[in-house]
């Protein structure tokens, strides 16, 4: 797996026809340096999944650039370097857990379950799921089906993570339980880790750095490097640095109120 560093410039994002276009995202300068975790933070709608795949080289950006590895972005999606774990799992309901994980290693590198599958056990193993590897997905719950789509991801070993809201949908302690075991294998794996939420406590938890977006345009309005130590537990959530952290997040997030 190689570790590629990510630098976008000047990246502007339109949408809609000539007349009608919204701008989403302008003028954004980005620099991510490789096995970092970084995360997107900001309300609904600023744009935070459109600069997720265009960081990630799955879209293309209406102005700017992004290099990925020194290379443009596309190079290292055709290389299989960039995986992509949606805000739903999607599985195939007739497939087992194991089949769902192999999937997109199948389908990218043309190689037949039997090839695929250990790579498959592997990332099952690193989510804790190895025990369900028969199991179909109507059998497992919202938390165990997230984590085979990350499986699904890190099955084909890419270097960079796109995780677009991918806990957004659990309930609270589950989405605890998944972060910490999301810290565990990033710590394992030394991947670079995009991530994008609406949670201000995940954000701090998870990240090296939070960017905090604005809307209309999408925009960065303030970059957190966050100082927690590693490894982080949920005895960090006492700490009194990560309510600094909170607070700045909050206070960035909150409409401005004119009277
Ligand atoms: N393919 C598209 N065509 C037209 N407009 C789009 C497209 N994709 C996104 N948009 C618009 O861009 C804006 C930002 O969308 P995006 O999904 O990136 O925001 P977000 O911050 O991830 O939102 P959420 O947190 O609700 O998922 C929205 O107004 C959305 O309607």
């Amino acid at each position: 797996m190689e570790n590629m560093s990510i630098s976008a410039r000047h990246i502007g994002m339109r949408f809609g026809r000539r007349g009608s276009e919204q701008t989403v995202l302008e003028s954004l300068d980005i620099d991510i340096a490789p096995g970092s975790f970084v995360t997107l933070l900001g309300p609904s709608g600023c744009g935070k999944s459109t600069l997720l795949k265009i960081l990630g080289g799955i879209l293309a950006p209406t102005m700017g650039e992004v290099l990925i590895g020194g290379q443009p972005a596309a190079a290292a999606v055709r290389r299989r370097q960039i995986g992509l774990v949606p805000q739903r799992p999607a599985l195939l309901p007739w497939k087992s857990a194991l089949q769902n994980a192999s999937m997109l290693r199948q389908l990218a590198t043309g190689e037949r379950f039997a090839d695929a599958a250990p790579a498959a056990e592997r990332a099952l193993e690193l989510v804790g799921l190895v025990e369900a590897r028969d199991k179909l997905p109507h059998e497992l719950s919202g938390g165990m089906a997230q984590r085979v789509s990350i499986a699904r991801a890190l099955a084909m070993d890419p270097a960079i993570l796109l995780m677009d809201e991918p806990f957004g949908a659990l309930d609270a302690i589950t989405r605890d339980q998944m972060n910490e075991n999301l810290a565990e294998i990033w710590a394992a794996t030394g991947k670079t880790i995009l991530f994008v939420t609406h949670s201000i406590s995940e954000a701090i938890f998870l990240s090296d750095t939070v960017h905090v977006m604005g809307v209309k345009p999408g925009r960065i309005v303030e970059t957190l490097e966050i100082g927690l130590g590693r490894p982080r537990t949920r005895q960090v959530f006492d700490d009194p640095l990560f309510s600094e952290y909170a607070a700045r997040s909050r206070e960035l997030l909150e409409p401005k109120v004119t009277v």
